[in-house]
């Protein structure tokens, strides 16, 4: 069976490990020839959580020149929510009529992305609470376990027998367990609303999870918990206002060393999910006429701050 995996990041390179130590042919698609390079040389290093580093060597391929390439049985598609757009063309040459196609990104934004596909694909949202982090080119290191939930979307429908079959292996290498989700956009949502509090507040504040339990900051992550599980049910979700807020909690206690993705990025000088997650919440609000006036100060803010470090990174 032929895997590939497009984005070589964090997630990317975990997968790509994890992969390549069964018996499938792994392709990464990088976005750089340098980092194709590295791979080729190097392999794959992923640390694991009891310090074990594992060594594999995968293939690999830069996206601009792809014209070798065979259809893939399986695609991971692991870049950033804003990256999707410019994957897709690579998605639609690479794959055939069976392949089965997740999708990794938090967030929301995969509709439009999979609406660029002119055929009816198996497709599949990935949604997962571990942690990865690239080190290097061809290092990760997982920093933490969890859960990994899989739906297909945008149709619910049951898992096809190529993926049963193929999560099936993977699970004796991954701790973490995979599950199938029947309904992956109410599950989407519940993350959605956890990553719309506590990446942006993170990153205005700049410190980890866990801090934000140590704050005043309950008032706050009740209003926008309100803006959230008031558009999420405009569009059809049903979430339980105090559910999630002790969800939020609880994810702020399990990750309180974790720096949020979103602060990552803006301390890398990097370009954040904001338009994915809370920015997603401001334009379904639009659509129905609400006013989200709590999403929309986080989401200033965080672009803000994101220009601001772009710009004192670069000098
Ligand atoms: N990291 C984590 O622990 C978790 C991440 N996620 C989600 O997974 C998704 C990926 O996150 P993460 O792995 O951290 O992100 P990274 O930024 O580490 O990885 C994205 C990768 O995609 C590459 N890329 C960008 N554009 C293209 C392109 N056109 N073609 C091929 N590759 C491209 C990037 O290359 P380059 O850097 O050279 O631009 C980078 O290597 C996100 O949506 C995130 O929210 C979910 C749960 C946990
Ligand atoms: C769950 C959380 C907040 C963990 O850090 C996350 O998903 C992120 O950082 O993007």
């Amino acid at each position: 069976m032929r895997i590939a995996v497009i984005g070589a990041g964090s997630i990317g390179l975990l997968w790509a490990s994890r992969l390549s130590r069964l018996p499938y042919e792994v392709t990464v698609l990088t976005h750089t020839t340098e980092q194709h390079k590295q791979i080729v040389q190097a392999g794959i290093s992923c640390e694991e959580l009891d310090g074990q580093v594992i060594h594999t060597n995968v293939k690999s391929c830069p996206i601009d020149d792809t014209s070798e390439l065979p259809p893939f049985d399986i695609i991971f598609i692991t870049v950033k929510q804003y990256q999707l757009k410019n994957v897709m063309g690579l998605v639609q040459c690479y794959s055939h009529p069976f392949t089965q196609i997740l999708f990794w990104q938090n967030g929301l934004g995969h509709e439009e992305a999979i609406g660029e596909l002119h055929y009816r694909p198996d497709t599949y949202v990935a949604l997962t609470t571990e942690g990865a982090y690239r080190k290097t080119n061809t290092q990760v290191v997982h920093t933490g376990q969890g859960e990994t939930w899989i739906g297909t979307f945008p149709h619910e429908e049951q898992w096809k027998p190529l993926l049963q079959d193929f999560i099936q292996t993977l699970q004796p290498i991954v701790i973490s367990p995979i599950r199938e989700e029947k309904m992956i956009l109410k599950r989407m949502w519940e993350k959605l609303a956890v990553n719309a509090v506590i990446n942006p507040l993170t990153t205005i504040l700049e410190v980890p999870n866990g801090e934000l339990l140590h704050v005043e900051l309950e008032n706050m992550m009740e209003k926008i918990t309100v803006e959230t599980c008031q558009v999420a049910k405009l569009v059809g979700v049903e979430l339980d206002h105090s559910r999630t807020i002790k969800k939020i909690k609880e994810v702020c206690r399990l990750t309180s060393q974790n720096v949020s993705s979103m602060l990552q990025d803006v301390q890398g000088g990097k370009r954040t999910e904001i338009e994915s997650i809370n920015g997603a919440i401001i334009r379904y609000a639009k659509e129905h006429n609400i006013p989200v006036y709590y999403h929309e100060m986080l989401c200033t803010l965080v672009k803000a701050k994101e220009e601001h470090n772009k710009r004192n990174t670069s000098i």
